[in-house]
């Protein structure tokens, strides 16, 4: 049984997922798909030779008799129009993020999908499905560094083509946002934003790096760089200093060099390497759940709780002020357990 899927947005991730799904992966197959660009739809088609039609726009392909499920990789501000169509037509949907580019919009698709009566969302927060990010959750579910008491962190990238405004805080740092709260089971009470010197490498106008403050409901501090012109690679970083001892997210794995009087490793470059597992994994999770009427990855709750602790971040900034982030009771309909065994 193949779950049949519909795809909006042909651009990088939205090849990328075609490419693993119909590559890599088990138990799917693209049977849609669409784009503005509807040359650029043509020519995945071609190039993965896809049994899969080409539709006018998002809408066709969401109610498309043949699309059993849906995977939204357009851009930001097209995301909350076309997960609300899906929930209307019945479909599951896996939406890359973010879920919507504001917190009024994640709320209105929980509040669609809890009237609609049964989980339909997904949302592209692949960390969790990383190795490195599982294995060191381990390490805190399992309480072997003690209760976790600090966490210091950096996302840094070469550079970030296309980034405006506050793009670094909506758009990079949202990841950290979703995956500490997995990591440490907690949610976040403030934010507060330091903006250091700023790169030359940038235009005047585009703070670069940012420091970001979290404080958790338990007390935990975190604190994590988001430097997105470092120019030297991607480089994600993670430390959890615990009652006992310290945990650090593991490395991309890597050849050790000694050679011409130096010891080295590469660092990679690009995030679609960085996290490549993680996105087969995500997606490979995401079919199968779906093909037996599941749904348990990353909610549209989790894409909510992400965007109403965005929105504190980009408040905290534009203020200086330590802002409090308020995040409502988890209404039952999304409460899980994300304990790892
Ligand atoms: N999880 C991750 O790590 C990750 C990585 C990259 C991108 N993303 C997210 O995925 C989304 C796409 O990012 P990208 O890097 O592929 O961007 P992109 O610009 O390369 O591709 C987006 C595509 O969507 C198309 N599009 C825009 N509006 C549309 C509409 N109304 N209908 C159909 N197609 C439309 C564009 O023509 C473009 O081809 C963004 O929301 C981004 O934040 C997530
Ligand atoms: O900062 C980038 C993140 O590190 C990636 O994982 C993608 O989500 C990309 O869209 C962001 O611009």
């Amino acid at each position: 049984m193949f779950l049949k899927i519909g795809v909006i947005g042909t651009g990088a991730i939205g090849q990328d997922h075609i490419r693993r799904i119909t590559n890599n992966l088990t138990g799917a197959k693209i049977v849609a798909v669409t784009d503005v660009n509807a040359e650029q739809a043509k020519a995945i088609v071609q190039k993965e030779n896809l049994d899969a039609k080409v539709y006018e726009n998002g809408h066709d392909v969401i109610n498309a008799t043949e699309v059993d499920a849906v995977i939204v990789t357009s851009w930001g501000p097209t995301h909350e129009e076309f997960v609300l169509a899906s929930i209307a037509a019945g479909k599951p949907v896996f939406c890359e993020k973010p879920l919507a580019t504001t917190a009024e919009g994640c709320k209105k698709i929980v509040d669609a999908e809890i009237a609609y009566g049964k989980p339909l969302v997904q949302v592209g927060f692949m960390r969790r499905y990383d190795k490195g990010y599982r294995a060191l959750k381990k390490v805190v579910d399992h309480d072997k560094i003690g209760e976790p008491l600090m966490v210091h962190c950096a996302h840094r990238a070469p550079s970030a083509p296309g980034f405006s405004g506050d793009m670094a805080l909506t758009d990079s740092f949202v990841h950290e946002i979703d995956v500490l709260r997995w990591l440490l089971n907690d949610e976040y009470v403030s934010a507060q934003v330091i903006l250091p010197r700023n790169t030359r490498l940038v235009d005047k106008a585009l703070q670069d790096p940012h420091i970001v403050l979290l404080e958790t409901k338990q007390g935990i501090r975190i604190d994590t760089e988001i430097f997105v012109n470092c120019q030297y690679g991607y480089d994600i970083q993670c430390q959890i200093v615990g009652e006992t001892g310290i945990a650090n997210l593991p490395e991309p794995s890597s050849v050790v060099l000694r050679s011409e009087a130096k010891l080295s490793t590469d660092i990679l470059v690009d995030w679609k390497d960085r996290f490549i597992d993680s996105y087969d994994v995500e997606l490979q999770e995401w079919i199968n759940s779906t093909l037996k009427g599941e749904m348990n990855g990353p909610s549209a709750w989790d894409g909510y709780v992400v965007a109403v602790t965005a929105d504190a971040c980009v408040e905290a900034k534009h203020t200086g002020q330590i802002v409090p982030i308020s995040i409502p009771e988890c209404p039952s309909f999304y409460k899980k357990d994300f304990t790892l065994v």
